[in-house]
């Protein structure tokens, strides 16, 4: 029995290959999807075969038009379909041509969502070669959008709802899932969507956006990737009233309720996918955020994206953008608008790359990182009525309330906005960091672009274009004084997909922050000599791909230095075995 599941699965010409051999946390290619080369016939194998009506209906082996008519033939598709062929490349191009149509982005949005029901491969054939176009659609600013209306744009359901009224039997919900192997989860509870607060369940939007970006990005296959929104209730009060809203009517559970739901489901996904499963914490209020990561960072594989992988992301840029403004790391000074979970965890991860770099304690070198909060700069005389995180950028200081004061006190080279609120960079402040600056780094992270502290035209008109910025949510070109000037866009899109594929194929059991380090340094060395003439800090996303490789491979290697990785033996070349294990979504062909 065994072996004819394993003929179905993988067809008689991979046999050769152990199919539990990347097992030991790395990509199972349980289907044989990705093992046969292209002209090697594979078996649209679900629990049975996939057949005629049915298989127009699967999005995994749809391939609408583009069935041959030998397919047609032997798969019971004759009729289905109208006469003519169309190759995968004609979908696509038929496909964009008709996405480009439409002036509102919630619309693309939505054609898009629903391609990838109808046919999986073509949309990631589509996300893949057209990332920088359709990036924006899928993710930052279009999903902030769609989640705001995810109720009334609400047609088939994505991912896995977990509730209160769930509680007792999340095992059992688990369960209810198709795919039995999962390699990462990214659960959001809707508290902090993006910059625009709490939208409870619709929040759903992130976790689909992020693991269609670790598929798009990084290669995982999306078989394997599961999102999640666990719904305790909002307090969003619009939502509470509107007859759409699809989640949990009802306020907030916190406290013990909110813990033991939250801790049922980390016991559960443990016990029905193993150890080895990226739990990546998305979009939760900071409340909850910091305790979560580290609650379960000692006994799960979990990354929270915002604090880490946005830490990383920055500290990249910051790192290639001293090739702009010169210095080394330890002689700058660095000043923060919002000191959540984006803001301190940038702040960690640079200081703590400070101190390696210059040999200091991290208590030394968080010295030269300043932040405001909504009360102002963060200060020693506020210290007793601080959160936990704010505490250690907590510096010797007199009160400063508001941020132009704080530029005008501090004087830093750079300026980060993490604060969730939109033009809080205002005019004075921009010209007050190009008033002792000669090249600023500004970075306004704030998403979606309602939200950015500052536009990019603000970055470049208030410093002359002496600026170098970058934005969490992508701006167009803007041409100032004959010059074109080119934003780079600072989001964890860049580290997220490599980082948990770098998890995945070393079969990580932890995640350390030497491990984020490495992605770091691994992204900011993809910015070539060309992207820095432009004045860009990061290379462009059409290239993501290869980048995720390097981060996966830095990061995979720094797993198995520390001792974390558990596929043995480590493969010799990691970017090439990265690339290997990474799904393409090319068209295969049914026997
Ligand atoms: N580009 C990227 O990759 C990423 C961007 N982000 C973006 O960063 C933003 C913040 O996220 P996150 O850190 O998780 O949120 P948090 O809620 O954890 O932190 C927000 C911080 O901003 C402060 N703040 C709010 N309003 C103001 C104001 N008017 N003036 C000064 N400070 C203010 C808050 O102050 P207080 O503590 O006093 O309330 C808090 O310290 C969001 O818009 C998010 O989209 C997040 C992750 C990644
Ligand atoms: C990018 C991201 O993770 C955020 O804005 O929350
Ligand atoms: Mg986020």
């Amino acid at each position: 029995m065994e072996s004819t599941l394993k003929e179905m699965r993988d067809g008689a010409s991979v046999l050769d290959m152990d199919p539990k051999s990347t097992v030991g946390g790395g990509v199972e290619d349980v289907y044989g999807e990705d093992r046969a080369s292209e002209d090697q016939f594979v078996t649209p194998w679900t629990f049975s075969v996939a057949s005629g009506y049915s298989l127009l209906r699967d999005p995994r082996h749809n391939k609408g038009l583009a069935f041959t008519e030998r397919e047609r033939d032997t798969h019971y598709l004759r009729g289905l379909l109208p006469p003519t062929v169309l190759s995968q490349e004609l979908q696509e191009k038929k496909l964009m041509d008709s996405l480009r149509q439409y002036q509102v982005p919630l619309q693309k949005y939505t054609a898009l969502m629903e391609l990838e029901e109808r046919n999986e491969r073509l949309f990631y054939k589509l996300l893949i070669d057209n990332v920088e176009e359709l990036l924006p659609v899928v993710y930052t600013p279009t999903v902030g959008e769609a989640c705001q209306k995810y109720g009334s744009i609400f047609r088939r359901p994505q991912g896995l709802y977990i509730s209160l009224k769930e509680k007792g039997k999340i095992l059992e919900v688990l369960r209810n899932w198709p795919e039995k192997s999962i390699h990462v989860i990214v659960v959001t509870d809707g508290e902090r969507i993006l910059g625009l607060g709490d939208l409870g369940c619709q929040g759903m939007g992130i976790p689909v956006g992020k693991l269609a970006l670790y598929t798009a990005l990084g290669g995982l296959r999306p078989s394997t990737c599961l999102p999640i929104t666990i719904d305790v209730g909002t307090n969003n009060e619009q939502l509470l009233k509107d007859e759409f809203y699809i989640g949990l009517r009802q306020r907030r559970a916190t406290g013990k309720e909110y813990a033991e739901l939250l801790h049922e489901f980390m016991s559960a996904v443990k016990q029905n996918y193993g150890e080895k499963v990226v739990i990546q914490f998305e979009d939760f209020a900071n409340h909850n955020a910091f305790e979560l990561l580290a609650k379960y960072g000692t006994t799960h594989l979990v990354f929270n994206d915002d604090i880490q992988g946005t830490a990383a992301v920055v500290l990249a840029g910051v790192v290639a953008a001293l090739k702009l403004i010169g210095g080394k790391l330890a002689d700058h000074s660095f000043l923060f608008l919002g000191a959540g979970e984006a803001g301190t965890g940038i702040a960690e991860l640079i200081a703590l790359e400070m101190s390696k770099q210059t040999k200091s304690p991290v208590e030394e070198t968080r010295k030269k990182i300043w932040l405001v909060d909504s009360k102002g700069l963060i200060v020693s005389s506020r210290k007793d009525s601080l959160q936990h995180f704010k505490k250690p950028w907590a510096h010797e200081h007199e009160p400063v309330n508001n941020l132009l004061d704080a530029v005008k006190a501090i004087k830093p080279t750079i300026l980060i906005g993490s604060s969730g609120v939109g033009r809080t960079f205002t005019k004075e402040v921009i010209e007050a960091m190009a008033s002792f600056n000669e090249k600023p780094l500004i970075m306004a992270l704030s998403n979606p672009t309602s939200q950015s502290e500052c536009t990019a035209e603000e970055a470049y008109t208030g410093t002359q274009g002496r600026a170098i910025f970058a934005s969490g949510s992508p701006f167009d070109p803007f041409e100032y004084n004959g010059k074109v000037f080119v934003p780079g866009q600072s989001n964890n899109a860049y580290i997220f997909p490599g980082f948990g594929l770098g998890l995945v194929i070393s079969g990580a059991i932890r995640v350390h922050d030497d491990m984020l380090l490495a992605a770091s340094e691994a992204l900011a060395r993809q910015v070539t000599k060309e992207n820095f003439d432009k004045g860009l800090i990061y290379p462009p996303f059409s290239k993501i791909r290869k980048i995720s490789a390097e981060i996966a491979a830095n990061v995979a290697a720094k797993a198995y230095e520390l001792g974390l990785a558990t596929r043995l033996p480590r493969p010799e070349n990691l970017v090439k075995y990265a690339e290997s294990c990474m799904y393409t979504p090319v068209y295969r062909t049914y026997r």
